[in-house]
């Protein structure tokens, strides 16, 4: 950390030759506005693309609104990118010009700590974030709501060709945040019993995957309205309301696992009786509060507790390789990039069905 605070801050302004441009956020307020900026010009290891989708992820909203205490404004947001490869560095193998791509949440690592040569990224002390973050050279990265990024080759996955390029840019952040909590904590094996609490961008995926891999599959959620969808559209199997006692008296001690999704303070004990014995309850949603954790409902049932954070890079390009097999996408609400404040309102209210998707390459304009 000391490391990084006390590497020089410049301007991309004077530092990068390419004009970019995009939507950021200012203050905490966390309105988007225009933004004229620059990207570095393309390196030997290194890929251009044009953007021409990226989701609206919930982590998003809690960045441009400090809700983190991490912000380092401006920030231009975003990242679950998709795009097409306009540019390529003289060592790139992957790509060729006209390529389908996707860049998520991780731009750079260390490449030489445990986590980067085990194939973990995204666990890396060093990890550069695809925005927020600052860059090798000094600058803060951008994100995706902007016209075009540049990226190393080792941090952009190919885009299956059979995949819808808007439906499929949640995956980069979404599909990989839920894909790989499942792949580590044995919860992909058919016929086991998966629980996912809170059916926003993440869970809705997570229940796709779940399916893909043959399990049963239970909606664990606030509020009714989302039953009919969940089981007829999204294919759970069933469907609790968290705050019905009795719903979840009836499903105690039946899930092997459960992705908790939920990006707020909430009750985690009622969920916690949910799992079998030695049950676990992986926590991807990441709320601004402590939540209370009392220690008796795990240790009878010996039940397990963990955090899991996005993926590596090898294991994104498995996901979504996966996905492009199954024809798991996410459903989406494709807008025009003005109607990203908006958009984010909505989100902050839990009014999405079920991530937004910024059509960039046909909505985004110069100021
Ligand atoms: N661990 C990671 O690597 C990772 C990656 C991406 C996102 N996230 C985090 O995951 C969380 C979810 O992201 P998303 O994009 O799916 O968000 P989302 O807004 O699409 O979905 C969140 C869901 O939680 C529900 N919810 C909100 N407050 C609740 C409460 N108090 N009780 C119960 N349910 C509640 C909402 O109704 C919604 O269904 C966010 O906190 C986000 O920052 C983590
Ligand atoms: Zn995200
Ligand atoms: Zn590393």
């Amino acid at each position: 950390m000391a490391e990084i605070q006390n590497r020089k801050k410049v301007s991309p302004e004077e530092e990068h030759p390419r004009k970019a441009f995009g939507l950021a956020a200012k203050d905490s307020s966390g309105v988007l506005s225009p933004l004229n900026f620059s990207r570095r010009n393309n390196g030997d290891n290194d890929v251009t693309i044009k953007i021409l989708y990226c989701g609206i992820c919930h982590t998003d909203l809690h960045v441009i609104r400090n809700e983190w205490k991490n912000a380092i404004y401006p920030v231009v947001p975003g990242h679950e990118i998709v795009g097409v490869v306009t540019e390529i560095g003289s060592n790139v193998q992957k790509f060729k010009v006209g390529d389908k791509a996707g860049v998520g949440c991780l731009v750079g690592s260390c490449h030489s700590c445990d986590g980067c040569e085990n194939n973990l990224e995204n666990y890396c002390s060093k990890m550069i974030l695809t925005y927020n973050s600052i860059d090798i050279d000094g600058t803060i990265t951008y994100g995706g709501y902007s016209d075009l990024i540049v990226v190393r080759e080792h941090f952009v996955v190919k885009f299956p060709e059979s995949l819808a390029m808007d439906k499929g840019a949640p995956l980069l952040c979404a599909g990989i945040t839920v894909y790989n909590p499942m792949k580590t904590f044995s919860l992909d094996e058919p016929g086991k019993h998966l629980g996912v609490v809170g059916l926003g961008g993440l869970g809705h995926v997570a229940v796709k995957f779940g399916k893909a891999f043959g399990m049963k599959v239970t909606v664990i959620s606030t509020s009714l309205n989302k039953k009919d969808e969940a089981i007829k559209t999204l294919g759970a199997d069933a469907f609790i309301v968290s705050s019905d006692p009795q719903q979840i008296q009836a499903a105690m001690g039946t899930m092997d696992g459960i992705i908790n999704t939920v990006s707020a303070k909430h009750d985690i004990v009622p969920l916690i009786f949910l799992l079998k014995t030695q049950g676990k309850m992986i926590m991807v949603g990441v709320p601004d509060r402590p939540l209370e954790l009392p220690i008796f409902p795990l240790i009878l049932g010996g039940r397990i507790l963990a955090g899991s954070s996005i993926g590596g890079l090898k294991q994104t390009q498995e996901m979504i390789d996966f996905a492009g097999k199954h024809n798991i996408t996410a459903d989406i609400e494709l807008i025009k990039a003005d109607y990203v404040n908006e958009a984010l309102n909505r989100l902050a209210k839990g009014d999405v069905r079920y991530r937004f998707v910024i059509d960039v390459g046909n909505t985004l304009t110069p100021a």
